[in-house]
């Protein structure tokens, strides 16, 4: 165990930090005052004088909020040959009459109160050094603790990990935390990581990806990203499902990051599509978890890797090319257009003229889309035809627009995202031409099969989320993808995509598509990987479907005991050596193990334990969603109440919840019961089995339940 540190409150700097901390307030609340004081900001005249006042309103409701807490860090350095104290906080406030100033914790200075190294080099080229960190427990104006972190003469005090442990003895709450007070080194170099530049991130379950993908997204908001910074409207983040993508957002606000979009990869793509209004439905997962044959099964999931490999980019790209190549096989242009001075002019492009000009597009491959490059290119050799100055063409540009709307229409007649995307799955000769040098005809053969066949469609019209990405992909050759402005398309600033390990390649090529150079972070775990048939082999995989990004890891996992994180991983080590996950020390209740009834009377004596130990937030997560279902209904006869959460549209407000492993995923609870957990619900002959018991057995922060009517599992017992 960490040596812990002496106890805050006897600090001998305690005095004089109390003292700090007090003059820190009043400063910030004179600033406030002074801004809020509508007769000190007078402009020049009136309209400036109301912008001024305006922008002075907005910094005092800006800073307010953290008046009851400045900050949280202090640092001591040495740098120009002076020792200095700095303090790090959510906020920057700058004490233009006083030492009061505060640096906030995504600056770059502020990210020293993290690190572990103690040099550093300013913009200007000045070299200084940490001679200590100091954590400081601020709550409503006063100082509560002082624990030194790191002292030059003492060296690492432990006093990390004490803040750390008492930090995660808190309770769950119904939303992600912000962790900017004990963000770890680890952590802090991760979302850190030079922007500009695709970050991959793995890392097991508890480590606080999804928590550190919402850290990096508020760090890349900081002016000082200068020309990577991002802004929050121009942000996505991308979650595995609706529950979690709720629960997760509710960190926005902490964060600064209201106006980020938060949704799940099929909601994007189906918005983006415009198709709202049809049922999405994952058929091959239906098969994988209730069809009984192995056969069927792996025939299921090669269609469906094959539909999201990096290869259909190109088959639809070479589809788009066919057809609008016989779409200009004998167009032509010809229009007299009234040129300034009464003068007429004939412009044309005979056939081959087009056919070239179209080939040049096809071969540049815009990221803006075949549609409008071909648009500007047939504009601009139609204009090149007359000689005129810059004002003069724009009266001809004007005479011309409808004339190649129309031109550009016929050049991509009959290509629409969704019905081409059709055309091109289900016609075996549509598919051959298209695919012709790109896939071998075994791959061909699984595309062209239907290991489907037995499972229900939903009577309504719908969408697979197999094929979806190849919809996606059409979209974005013919008219490019991003973010809707008004009637433009714009690129992401940043896109932040959680349980990355469960998109696939073709997903990732065209997520590239969609924002900035470099600007897609993407974290995950291979051990949770629920939904490989959808998902990327590995993070090499995913690599290499963007292009290039840099990989990085982190080791520790943060939420649970470590009684629950010693069982979660000796799971996650059947189907993977390098499963070893390696917690922080922190002691816990025995995992609870229960058999000899029915489920529902095991769950409802667990929950009713957990709760008698203080917690509140709790989940019995089943292997189905029938089980679900049934298992919250018959709670109830054993005196639990307990909602249940089946589908996505469910909402998580915290206490007694029950709800399928797949919706799970990503949540966190003070207590978490398995229920049937035993070789019936989880088969130890099928490593997607095991993957799921990893998912279930890890949702727990304070306590586990294991509950089967009779033998448990054998990972488990
Ligand atoms: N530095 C930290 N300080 C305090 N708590 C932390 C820290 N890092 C992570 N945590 C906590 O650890 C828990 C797990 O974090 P998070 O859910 O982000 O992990 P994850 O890797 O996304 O997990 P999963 O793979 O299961 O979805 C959360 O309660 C989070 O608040």
């Amino acid at each position: 165990m960490t040596q812990l540190a002496a106890p805050p409150i006897h600090h001998p700097d305690f005095e004089a930090e109390a003292a700090h901390l007090s003059g820190t307030v009043s400063a910030m609340l004179q600033q406030i005052d002074a801004w809020e004081d509508r007769s000190r900001t007078n402009g020049a005249d009136l309209e400036t004088s109301l912008v001024m006042q305006d922008t002075a309103e907005e910094h005092a409701a800006t800073l307010s909020p953290h008046v009851h807490k400045p900050y949280f860090g202090a640092l001591m350095v040495r740098i120009a040959g002076k020792t200095q104290p700095l303090y790090v906080g959510n906020h920057a406030f700058k004490d233009l009459k006083g030492p009061h100033s505060v640096l906030s914790w995504e600056s770059e200075v502020g990210g020293l109160f993290y690190a572990q190294t103690l040099p550093w080099q300013t913009p200007r080229g000045l070299s200084g050094t940490v001679l200590r960190r100091r954590q400081l427990d601020v709550q409503d104006k006063t100082l509560h603790g002082v624990t030194d972190l790191y002292d030059a003469e003492t060296g690492e005090t432990g006093g990390r990990e004490a803040v750390l442990l008492k930090r995660l003895s808190e309770a769950a709450t119904a939303g992600m935390r912000n962790v900017v007070e004990t963000l770890q080194p680890e952590q802090n170099e991760i979302l850190r990581a030079s922007a500009g530049v695709h970050l991959c991130i793995q890392g097991p379950a508890g480590s606080g990806k999804t928590t550190m993908l919402y850290h990096r997204l508020a760090w890349l908001l900081h002016p000082e990203r200068r020309e990577h910074r991002a802004r929050p409207e121009a942000c996505m983040v991308l979650m595995p499902n609706q529950v979690l993508a709720r629960y997760s957002a509710r960190i926005l606000p902490s964060l600064h990051l209201e106006g980020v979009t938060v949704t799940t990869p099929e909601a994007w793509a189906t918005s983006f599509l415009g198709l709202e209004k049809l049922e999405i439905v994952d058929r091959t997962l239906t098969l994988l978890l209730t069809d009984a044959s192995k056969a069927r099964r792996k025939a299921a999931w090669r269609k469906a890797r094959a539909l999201g490999d990096l290869s259909m980019l190109r088959v639809v790209r070479q589809y788009l090319h066919q057809r609008i190549r016989a779409n200009i096989a004998s167009l032509k242009y010809l229009a007299d257009v009234s040129l300034p001075g009464g003068s007429k002019a004939t412009l044309t492009l005979d056939t081959p003229a087009l056919q070239a000009l179209v080939e040049t597009v096809l071969a540049r491959d815009p990221l803006e889309g075949l549609r409008i490059a071909v648009r500007h290119q047939i504009e601009e050799a139609l204009l090149a035809q007359v000689r005129l100055d810059e004002d003069e063409l724009a009266t001809v540009r004007r005479q011309l627009r409808a004339d190649i709307t129309q031109l550009t229409g016929k050049v991509v007649t009959g290509l629409l995202p969704v019905l081409s995307a059709r055309q091109l799955l289900s016609d075996e000769a549509t598919l051959r031409r298209a695919a012709t040098g790109i896939l071998p005809e075994r791959t061909l053969q699984v595309l062209l099969s239907d290991p489907l066949a037995a499972v229900a469609r939903p009577r309504r019209s719908y969408a697979d989320v197999t094929e979806l990405p190849v919809m996606l992909a059409m979209a974005a050759l013919l008219d490019g993808l991003g973010r809707r402005v008004g009637r433009e398309l714009e690129l992401y600033d940043h896109l932040a995509l959680d349980e990355a390990q469960d998109y696939s390649p073709l997903l990732y090529a065209l997520l590239i598509r969609a924002t900035r150079k470099g600007h897609i972070t993407a974290l995950g775990d291979k051990n949770q990987g629920i939904h490989g048939y959808k998902g990327v082999a590995d993070f090499g995989e995913m690599q290499a479907a963007l292009g290039s990004a840099r990989l990085m890891t982190l080791s520790r996992t943060y939420r649970s005991t470590r009684q629950i994180t010693e069982l979660s991983s000796k799971v996650a080590q059947t189907y993977n050596r390098t499963g070893a996950v390696v917690g922080v020390d922190r002691d816990g209740e025995a995992v609870l193990r229960l058999t000899g009834d029915t489920v529902a009377a095991l769950c409802a004596q667990a929950v009713k334990a957990m709760q008698q130990a203080g917690h509140v937030n709790i989940a019995v997560v089943t292997r189905r969603v029938s089980d679900a279902e049934q298992l919250a209904a018959d709670l109830q006869c054993h005196d639990v109440d307990a909602q249940a959460i089946v589908n996505e549209q469910a909402r998580y407000q915290g206490q007694v919840v029950v709800m399928p492993v797949n919706l799970a995923k990503g949540l966190e609870f003070d207590g978490c019961i398995v229920a049937g957990a035993d070789a019936a619900h989880y088969d130890p002959a099928v490593e997607y089995e095991a993957r799921l018991l990893y998912v279930s057995t890890s949702r727990g922060m304070h306590a586990l339940a294991v509950v089967a009517e009779e033998e448990l599992h054998p990972l488990l017992s």
